[in-house]
């Protein structure tokens, strides 16, 4: 690539045709690929290749221009400005630029503008990924301007003939200032550059980062260079990038750039105006908040610090706020070494921030207090449940015992009955007595090990166990959980999941229960289980053997009726909006809705009848009828009820 002393970029480029951004020769930019034409590129250009030659590609932007596109169909193409068109055309005949004939063999079918000036630059970086759908990310340093002589072909990748514009000696070897020495227009042009530049600089906080090699590469770069590497630093649109770049004269470039940093001076000048904080408070904020300084865009040699330094400073701030065990907090630590030192668009990043994310949000040490009263539980079970005496007074033993010894290990009450006894509405019932969250996990046809245990984190699309959500949900390390359905549990290829309860059920090991997302111990002794299941014979043994079982027997035709009256008709009458004056369920009625309409041990069924009564109920009263007296609801009136009033619907009317 040295010819004559001079370094020469290849005079065939691949190109890189992007929308995303513009690259000025000494900036380097991330772009992010997904079009097919540069996934080749990236494929069989920079992944296959082995040489330095290899990874230079050129830089072009594409810009959609619907005039150019007009142009198609037309077999002498010319456009405009810098711009080259090539589209579909067959066969190919002329396809001119500014007047010159570029090529006439190859058909194209691309239909976009390119721009004719592009940038030869170096690929540093190359990152693939599949998320959300397969792309590279690219770090490219711009090397220099290029123009297209002609375009050689369309596929897999673009390749162009290209003619280097501007030398590349002027960063590798210290050389004659070519402005410098300039007492012309172009050494007072460079000069007025060079001091608004330093303007800006004094504007700013020395101390951020970014600030300071904006600095350094003021006084080390070549003047020649600084436009271009000025541009691509500050604030400036994609277009005035563009129109920097078109600019193949020294001098054209500085007066294309100088009018961009003369507006940024102004703007910080007004904004310093305005705001009424301490000077230096205000350089800081004016930095950190990309006013002057977007993005990530001027990394020649960049520290990774900017706004990312602020947000890991903020994780590593939670870290350590987290009130982790030791071991926890090593492992975070790590990570977050890890971390500070991954670029944002590895997936890895990814991966170890969400798992960063969890950590800080556990509870390892967020309790809530327990409020436990024996004599005011007993109320509130009374008040929430209708019979169940037998179950209602092991509770109470339980709790009493709790309330006596907080430490208390096991056992774990396993509620056995037929559905709709109101297992889990106890469980609730406990939760609120002891004053602690309540959490429901529900295990019917859970078959998976990980999903009690979690996934270890090399496994794609890793996830923690239901244990480890369900406490990062509650937010504290003492809940109620709820494990529905025991009974149900499934086994598979994946594991039994049942032999992952047995640990968290132990009150000897859960105080050490790893989750194998996390990879370190949470301890989950605070935690209150309760299991619910229909029936004993599908548990297994070993998960059996470590529960005491308590059994909740269906309920009568009498108790039914209480229980309609107590709780059920109260709740949905509220759930459905409507008043007891509205809708009115004699005693009476209830076992004729018990015995025709539900056959079953628990009252859910008659739950969603009664449901069903109210919702016919709520239309009539929506279609404003007016009451004239409170109804009541017999089988008999309801037919009876012809067409005024409230038109009481008939029992199959009701959907029951
Ligand atoms: N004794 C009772 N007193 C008041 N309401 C009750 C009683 N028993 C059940 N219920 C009510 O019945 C409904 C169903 O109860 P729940 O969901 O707790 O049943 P379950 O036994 O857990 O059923 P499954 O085994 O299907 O999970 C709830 O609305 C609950 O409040």
């Amino acid at each position: 690539m040295v010819s004559g002393g001079a370094i020469q970029i290849p005079s065939r480029l691949p190109l890189l045709l992007t929308h995303e951004g513009v690259l000025l020769p000494g900036s380097t930019v991330r772009f992010s690929v997904d079009s097919p034409r540069n996934m080749h590129l990236v494929r069989e250009r920079l992944l296959k290749g082995t040489s330095l030659k290899s990874t230079i590609i050129g830089v072009i932007p594409n810009t959609r221009d619907p005039d150019c596109v007009a142009f198609c169909g037309f077999t002498r193409l010319l456009c405009g400005g810098n711009s080259l068109l090539y589209c579909r055309m067959q066969p190919f005949s002329e396809l001119l630029f500014n007047g010159h004939l570029i090529c006439h063999t190859l058909s194209f079918s691309l239909c976009v503008c390119l721009c004719r000036i592009g940038t030869a630059g170096i690929a540093v970086q190359v990152v693939g990924s599949n998320w959300p759908k397969p792309h590279y990310t690219l770090l490219i340093t711009g090397l220099c301007r290029f123009s297209v002589s002609s375009l050689l072909k369309e596929r897999p990748f673009v390749l162009a003939e290209v003619k280097q514009l501007d030398q590349l000696e002027r960063y590798t070897t210290p050389q004659r200032d070519a402005t410098a020495t300039d007492d012309g227009e172009l050494g007072e042009l460079s000069e007025k550059f060079y001091q608004a530049a330093v303007q800006l600089l004094g504007m700013l906080d020395m101390s951020v980062p970014v600030v300071a090699k904006f600095r350094r590469l003021l006084d080390s770069l070549p003047r020649e260079t600084l436009p271009d590497v000025v541009a691509s630093m500050i604030r400036t649109s994609n277009k005035e990038k563009l129109q920097v770049l078109d600019a193949l004269s020294l001098e054209e470039r500085f007066k294309k750039a100088l009018p961009m940093l003369t507006r940024q001076i102004e703007g910080l000048k007004l904004l310093q105006k305005t705001r009424k904080t301490s000077p230096d408070n205000e350089k800081r904020v004016l930095v950190r908040k990309g006013t002057v300084f977007p993005g990530r865009q001027f990394n020649l040699d960049e520290e990774d610090e900017d706004d990312d330094g602020d947000d890991t400073a903020a994780l590593e701030r939670k870290v350590h706020g987290a009130n982790m065990p030791e071991a926890a907090l090593k492992i975070c630590l790590k990570e977050l070494k890890r971390l500070k030192k991954m670029p944002q668009s590895m997936p890895e990043y990814a991966l170890t921030r969400n798992y960063l994310d969890l950590m800080v949000e556990l509870p390892w040490s967020k309790s809530t207090k327990d409020c436990l009263d024996i004599r005011a539980a007993r109320t509130l079970l009374d008040n929430d449940h209708y019979a169940m005496n037998k179950l209602k007074r092991r509770v109470l033993e339980y709790l009493a015992v709790r309330q006596l010894k907080t430490s208390l290990k096991g056992p774990i009450l396993c509620f056995v009955g037929p559905p709709g006894v109101g297992k889990t509405s106890v469980g609730r019932s406990i939760a609120r007595t002891l004053g602690r969250e309540f959490h429901r996990i529900a295990l019917g046809g859970v078959c998976d090990q990980s999903d009690i245990r979690g996934h270890r984190r090399t496994y794609v699309g890793s996830m923690p166990g239901r244990i480890i959500n369900g406490l990062k949900t509650v937010g504290v390390n003492n809940p109620v959980f709820l494990l529905d359905e025991v009974d149900k549990l499934g086994k598979s290829l994946q594991g039994d999941p049942a032999a992952a309860l047995l640990e968290v059920l132990d009150p000897e090991q859960n105080h050490g229960f790893t989750d194998h997302y996390l990879n370190v111990a949470f301890d989950l002794s605070q935690v209150l289980f309760i299991a619910t299941a229909n029936t004993t014979a599908t548990i297994p043994p070993a998960l059996l053997d470590r529960m005491e079982v308590l059994e909740v027997p269906g309920y009568t035709q009498e108790e039914k009726v209480e229980i309609a009256h107590r709780h059920l008709i109260p709740n949905q009458l509220e759930q459905h909006g409507l008043t007891p004056q509205q809708l009115h369920i004699p005693q009476s009625t209830t076992p004729d809705i018990i015995s025709r309409y539900t056959r079953e041990a628990g009252v859910r069924s008659l739950e969603r009848k009664i449901g069903a009564i109210c919702r016919a109920v709520a239309v009539k009263v929506a279609e404003g009828h007016t009451l004239t007296k409170t109804e009541t609801l017999t089988p008999e009136n309801s037919k009876q009820h012809g067409g005024e009033g409230l038109n009481l619907p008939s029992w199959s009317g009701c959907g029951i």
